[in-house]
This record gives C-alpha cells, structure tokens and sequence, in this order.
C-alpha cells in the first residue's frame, strides 16, 4: 500500500536511540494501516449501499413500480403484455351494508380483474367501430362523448339527446343487428367471468344502467359531463352497480396517450392500461376507489358494462328500436 511503501523508506535505522524511533515509527505505520483498513471497509460499504441503491430504483423504474408524487405506482396490466387472467383481491368496504343484501351475490369477496383472455383484438375491433358509428351521430364538444345503447342516451354539443328519437330516421342505417347480438355476447362472457372469480352464480347478477360507449379526446371540457376525470366509487356514481366491467376498445400509447386507470389505494395507485380487448372488472364499492388520467393526445375508446344484484335494477340487453 502506498503509505507503507513511502514509511519503509525512511527507516534505515538500528538499536539505541534507534530503537525508540523505530518504535515511533511502528505506531505510526500502525496507526496509518488502520486509517487505510478503516477507509477501506467505509469505501467497501458505501459501494454496497450504492449498489443496493441502484438495485432498488432499477426495480422501482422497472414498470411495474413507480414512485410518483402520491407515492408508489404499480403498473397492474401493462398494455404491451397480453394477460390470461389477473386477480386481486381487496378487502370489501362497508359500502354494501347499507344496501340491501341479495346473498349469493352482494359481494363477500372483493377485488379486481383483467383479462385479455375472453374478448380478441378483432372482437373489440368490432365493437368500437360500433362505437364510432354511433358517435359520429353527435359528440360532446368537450373532451368526453358518451352513448349509451340502452337508453339511447348520446352526447350532442353541451347536452345529451335520445338518439333513438332524435335520429329515429338515422338509427337504422347506422346499427345492424349483428351489433347488438355482439353486444350481448361480449356481455354475457363478461358476466360469467365476473360470477367465477367472485364465486357466485351468473344468474343471480343482473346487467344494470348505465352501460355506455365512451369516447375521449384532449378537448378542453366543455360541461361537468366532459370532466371524466374525477376521484369517484361507482356504487356511489351510480347507485346500483355491484360490480363494474370494462372493456378497452384501444390502446394506451398506440392510439393515446394518458388515460390510464388508476385504483386508488391508501399509499399507492395502482394502473390499468388500456389494451384493445382487455376487461377490467371489480367490485363496485370503496374498496375500488378509481379515476381515469386526463388523455393528452388522440382518443380513448372505452365501454362501461355493470352489474346488479337488485334485480329490481336489472335491464334488458339493449335492443335496436
Ligand atoms: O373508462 C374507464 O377506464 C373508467 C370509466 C369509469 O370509471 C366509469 O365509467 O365509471
Ligand atoms: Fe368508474
């Protein structure tokens, strides 16, 4: 070591007074291999802890953790990744006793879903072009378009109008049957998926209102309808939904950017990225806590289909009238 090499040096001395500087001399080569050892082992920490470091942030920036400003985010669905079935579940909030219980079927088990197993790329093809169909009759003029098959609910410039009646000349031009058979088909999948996770009985669960098409882009909002954005729980928004599904019809970063979904968790959010084909489901109450990103460019396209086990709220497949 150099200090050595440079105290070896300058000891050419031997007995007598000698022996006392040799003295000297040992202690202060002593005393300077502790300080080399000593900053040895602190240089030798300091690389495990930088090493430690940038192994932890080259976990956190892998994509499946972030950390952002409300603390850690958890990427659940990746929209390049095509997954079979992903499920978590959460403990049920007390949301659901102060509604009425239908055993069997109010939920006892919580939680999330997604699939990209039960619908295909070409069926959510399908299905938005639906969508667009239906829109290009109206639009919002701010960001978020809604169109509601069932109740014929369309956004049109700041308001919403019944395009059953409003395009009653139009409609029939612009739907086939073959959508609504889609419609059904893709609902009816959706409700056994969400039945086998929660363990409860397909039939016991009822389609329920609203079950709309949504259509977002980067326009500023014109109306409280456009802010799409919000904090919200959907038992809450919507009164009867138990359990939520939706089916992404495009995809994040392909055909817009923003947009995610994001479970709002107690220190961490947890995202969904939209992938055409891709079902998300969970249950309705706050426990799932949710909001969608602002979109930043190009356009969401999006269905919300929910379920009931009132069946006093059940609805009808939406038919072409
Ligand atoms: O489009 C989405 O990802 C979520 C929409 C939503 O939260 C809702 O319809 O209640
Ligand atoms: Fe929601």
């Amino acid at each position: 070591m150099a200090p050595q090499r440079r105290a070896g040096s300058r000891t050419p001395e031997s007995g007598g007074a000698g022996a006392g500087a040799r003295a000297e001399e040992r202690r202060r080569l002593s005393s300077g291999v502790k300080g080399s050892v000593q900053k040895d082992s602190r240089r030798k920490w300091l690389k495990v802890a930088f090493l430690l470091s940038s192994a932890m942030l080259g976990y956190l920036l892998s994509g499946s953790y972030l950390l952002g400003e409300d603390g850690v985010t958890e990427v659940l669905a990746h929209q390049g990744e095509s997954l079979q079935y992903k499920f978590i579940e959460v403990p049920c909030s007390e949301d659901y006793d102060s509604h009425k219980r239908f055993e069997g079927c109010t939920p006892r088990k919580c939680g999330r879903g997604i699939t990209d197993a039960i619908i295909s790329r070409e069926e959510a093809e399908r299905i938005r072009r639906i969508a667009e169909k239906g829109l290009s009759l109206g639009g919002s003029d701010g960001g978020a378009s809604i169109l509601d098959l069932h109740s014929g609910a369309l956004s049109l410039g700041k308001h919403f109008v019944n395009m059953y009646r409003y395009f009653s000349d139009k409609v029939h031009d612009t739907f086939t049957e073959e959508d609504f058979h889609l419609y059904r088909d893709v609902r009816q999948r959706i409700q056994q998926k969400i039945a086998l996770t929660f363990g409860i009985s397909s039939s016991s669960m009822y389609l329920t209102k609203p079950t709309f098409f949504s259509r977002i882009n980067n326009s500023e909002a014109k109306t409280t309808h456009d802010e799409y954005w919000h904090p919200h729980i959907d038992k809450v928004t919507y009164g009867s939904f138990d359990y939520t599904s939706l089916l992404y019809l495009s995809d994040y970063t392909e055909d817009f950017g923003g947009g995610r979904f994001v479970f709002m968790d107690e220190g961490a959010n947890r995202t969904v990225e939209p992938r055409a084909g891709r079902v998300s489901f969970f249950t309705s109450g706050s426990e799932n806590l949710h909001h969608v990103e602002k979109v930043h460019w190009g356009t969401r396209y999006a269905i919300t289909i929910s379920f009931t086990c009132n069946p006093d709220h059940g609805i009808g497949d939406p038919v072409l009238t």
